[in-house]
């Protein structure tokens, strides 16, 4: 016999509606969503309304008002809980002074509900027969897997302890308007999570834009980041606004900044500074408010022992970085990321889902992911299109047969000694850069040095590919691997 809850959690929230939905119908229980404080209170008067209240307190209403100190005057704390984003505590006081102990940290887990389904039905033993007990306290805790909507379509998902630290991070950096630069390979996410950072800080009503530094020349690039005026060049009929006047009150995640040229990396010291620049052949400056996030896929710190890479600048946008691990260190998301991507790319492709068998799981889990999330996500687009999963199960076993043993990730034993795992970790990824470079160069001389098509066939961006060619010191005509790293 199932218990049957009122539930009503005050979430702007979709993240937290939908967990909430699948555990507690799970359950069996019922629960309701309301957005406005007041209907709350209005619920509140019937005490048998609900057995539990979950409050958001991110939800903008709330942090104003005497919202908190009105429900624990209806109610029993005891059956309130405030689910908080990390970092955030204006709350805290008013919950303490009132008595309220339960509280749950976004990311939300499933197991956060299960505890509170454990309160209620330790409240509700008296009259619950013992099998509705047992049956909720012995429910196994998945492994948990959040994931978070971003505007277009976009969402953001972990499930590893590493990613699960990434949001929290991120949640913490949201709430300060301090510089973040981030740091990965080439997608690895870094897009995603500035733009989560964005939904989570204050600027989150204001426009989040986001450019590749690397796709552009340096005069478009300046035009496309500070905008022109009318007649400023050829072509330029009508006056342009730039990223950084459309982001003004927002953010601006400047991609591939370490590809930046020398000048571009003057004026955007300058804008960082004070706010201040000039739309291309304007006579006056304008100003503008934008948080700048900077993402880089290359050894910033090497561009500047080079001089590639101006160390002011640098320091300007490094107050913090966040590190987004590659696909490979973190494999145990891969069938969450599977699943999502199937139910999304089927859906936008109106087609049926395609499921992945085991077998061809086994080899996603196994295979190196160059491409990181990205790649995965055209293989799963390949199995959606094709229909089945044949020809991408051979291409994964063809690819991991060339890379078998060295691509493959190093499974950590629980309770290892640290130094072993960094000494393996060590030979791994030497191991792992010999090839690759060998990939590389193998690669270009099968295009015949056309680095485009060296890029496509080898899945990795334009940019990535020109990056490795200068870090591993690769040239044309030689047929024998040159490794600069380990040379
Ligand atoms: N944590 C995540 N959850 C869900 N999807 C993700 C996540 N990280 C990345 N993706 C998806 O993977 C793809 C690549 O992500 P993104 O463009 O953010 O990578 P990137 O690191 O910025 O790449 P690049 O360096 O090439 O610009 C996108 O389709 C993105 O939606």
């Amino acid at each position: 016999m199932h218990t049957h809850l009122a539930v009503i959690t005050a979430s702007s929230d979709d993240v937290v509606t939908t967990r909430c939905m699948s555990v507690f119908e799970a359950e069996g229980h019922s629960y309701q969503t309301i957005i406005d404080p007041q209907k709350i209170l209005l619920l509140l008067r019937d005490e048998h309304s609900c057995d539990v209240l979950l409050v958001d307190m991110e939800l903008p209403s709330l942090r104003t008002g005497r919202f908190l100190e009105e429900v624990a005057s209806k109610m029993d704390v005891s059956r309130l809980w405030i689910i908080s984003p990390m970092g955030t505590t204006y709350w805290r006081n008013d919950a303490e002074r009132l008595g309220i102990r339960n509280v749950i940290w976004k990311p939300v887990q499933r197991h956060d509900f299960e505890r509170v389904l454990e309160t209620v039905s330790v409240r509700k033993a008296a009259i619950l027969p013992a099998p509705a007990v047992s049956q909720i306290s012995s429910k196994r805790h998945d492994t948990p897997c959040y994931i978070e909507d971003l505007p277009g379509g976009r969402y953001f998902l972990a499930a590893c302890p590493a990613m699960m630290k990434l949001y929290e991070t991120v949640c913490l950096l949201a709430a300060v308007d301090v510089p973040v630069l981030i740091l990965g390979e080439s997608g690895v996410g870094k897009d995603v999570v500035a733009a989560l950072l964005h939904k989570h800080s204050l600027r989150s009503s204001a426009c989040y834009s986001s450019l590749n530094c690397a796709a552009l020349p340096p005069d478009l690039l300046e035009s496309e980041l500070f905008g022109y005026e009318a007649g400023a060049f050829t072509g330029a009929i009508k006056a342009k606004a730039g990223k950084f006047e459309l982001a003004d009150h927002g953010t601006l995640l400047l991609d591939e900044i370490g590809e930046m040229s020398a000048p571009m990396q003057a004026k955007l010291l300058h804008v960082l500074q004070d706010g201040r620049y000039s739309r291309l052949g304007a006579r006056t400056e304008s100003h503008v408010d934008v948080r700048v996030i900077a993402a880089t896929n290359v050894d910033i710190e090497t561009a500047i022992a080079q001089n590639a890479f101006r160390e002011d600048l640098y320091y300007r946008i490094s107050a913090f970085t966040i590190e987004i691990p590659p696909l490979r260190e973190r494999r145990e998301e891969i069938p969450f990321l599977i699943e999502q991507l199937v139910l999304h790319h089927a859906g936008s492709l109106r087609r049926d889902p395609v499921y992945i068998s085991p077998e061809v799981m086994t080899l996603m889990m196994e295979y190196r992911w160059p491409g990181n999330l990205r790649e995965l996500s055209n293989y799963v687009i390949r199995i959606q299109v094709l229909g089945n999963t044949d020809r991408v199960k051979a291409d994964l076993e063809e690819r991991i047969r060339g890379t078998r043993g060295i691509h493959a990730a190093p499974v950590p034993v629980a309770g290892e000694d640290a130094q072993e795992i960094a000494g393996m970790r060590l030979i791994v990824r030497t191991q792992r850069d010999r090839t690759e470079s060998r990939l590389i160069q193998q690669a270009l001389e099968d295009s015949g040095w056309n680095r485009r098509h060296a890029a496509v066939d080898l899945n990795i961006s334009y940019r990535s590919l020109l990056y490795k060619i200068q870090q591993y010191g690769l040239t044309q005509n030689r047929h024998h691997m040159t490794h600069a790293r380990s040379a």
